[in-house]
């Protein structure tokens, strides 16, 4: 057997066209989508997403900013510079790339954005709307809420599912558990310190990974036709992007997001979608 591949770029392509239509109709409203990067530092993983956010908001005429501060940035200089796109009218999305580097005090920093303006959704209180089930009106972790598209243009149902979360980090796992939950799945959280994971991951419908460890899951722990999602971002030696998903699980998985061409460019266009929901209700706009 051959997983069926999922195309993260075709569902990628379907969401910027809808993304270039609301862009539109707010232009004409006089509301110009504002997203605002801070990337301090040379993370890889950062600078590949930089690159590509930046050239698909270009196309969508976003009012785009990107701040790339040094390595050696000071915590009240990276703070200073979020409570100026906090303030700014024009700026309606505010993304800080992560992981910051060791001096730095990533709590505090998102602590400063402006949770109307976290695309990220990385704001405690975002991320506690998000596990209460309260609303729908705030934002959700990009790469999660792309992986749930993902899930549902392919048809893949979700009630019952036992779902295995292979990594708990606050942009990915976290938010994918509270998600998937409240799809009503029935989600287990692994990490580092998780005993016999392929155990658990054989147990699984549906196993996401997302550690950064190139082929930490291999064929062995897949059941046949289960579905896979890799998020991992690796070079591999020869400079080449993989993820955390061995080659051979393409023989047993049922549907296997590749990489690259999977779950990333779903990121860009759900950032992109959430910018334009942000900037409509900042503006008391509504977009459809
Ligand atoms: N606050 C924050 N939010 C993030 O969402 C975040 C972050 N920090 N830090 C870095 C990681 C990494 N990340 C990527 C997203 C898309 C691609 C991407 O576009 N990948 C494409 C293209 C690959 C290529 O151009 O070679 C693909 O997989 O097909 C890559 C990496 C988001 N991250």
């Amino acid at each position: 057997m051959t997983a069926i591949k999922i195309d993260g770029r075709a569902t990628a392509k379907k969401i910027n066209a809808q993304s270039a239509e609301q862009t539109r109709k707010l232009t004409q409203k006089g509301v110009i989508p504002g997203l605002a990067v801070i990337m301090v530092g040379d993370d890889p993983a950062s600078a590949i997403y930089v690159r590509n956010k930046e050239r698909k908001a270009a196309k969508l005429q976003f009012n785009s900013v990107v701040k790339h501060l040094p390595a050696d940035a000071s915590q009240a200089e990276v703070i200073a510079l979020v409570q100026r796109y906090n303030e700014d009218p024009q700026i309606h999305a505010i993304l800080v790339q992560s992981p910051l580097p060791s001096h730095l005090d990533e709590e505090a920093v998102v602590m400063a954005i402006d949770p109307r303006k976290d695309v990220d959704g990385l704001h405690p209180e975002n991320l506690g709307q998000l596990f209460a089930q309260v609303g729908e009106d705030f934002p959700v972790a990009c790469t999660p809420k792309g992986i749930m598209t993902l899930l549902s243009q392919y048809q893949i149902s979700l009630p019952g599912k036992r779902v295995v979360m292979v990594g708990r980090s606050r942009l990915v796992g976290k938010p994918l558990l509270a998600l998937l939950n409240n799809a009503n799945a029935t989600v287990t959280l692994a990490h580092r310190h998780t005993t016999d994971l392929a155990e658990l991951t054989r147990s699984a419908d549906i196993v996401i990974v997302a550690v950064g460890q190139a082929d930490l899951i291999t064929r062995e722990m897949i059941k046949p036709g289960a579905v896979v999602i890799d998020v991992g971002m690796n070079r591999d030696a020869s400079g080449q992007l993989t993820g955390d998903v061995a080659k051979d699980v393409e023989d047993v998985a049922g549907y296997l997001t590749p990489v690259p061409g999977g779950v990333g460019p779903m990121t860009i266009a759900t950032l992109m979608q959430q910018t334009i929901q942000l900037a409509a209700w900042q503006t008391g706009q509504v977009v459809d």
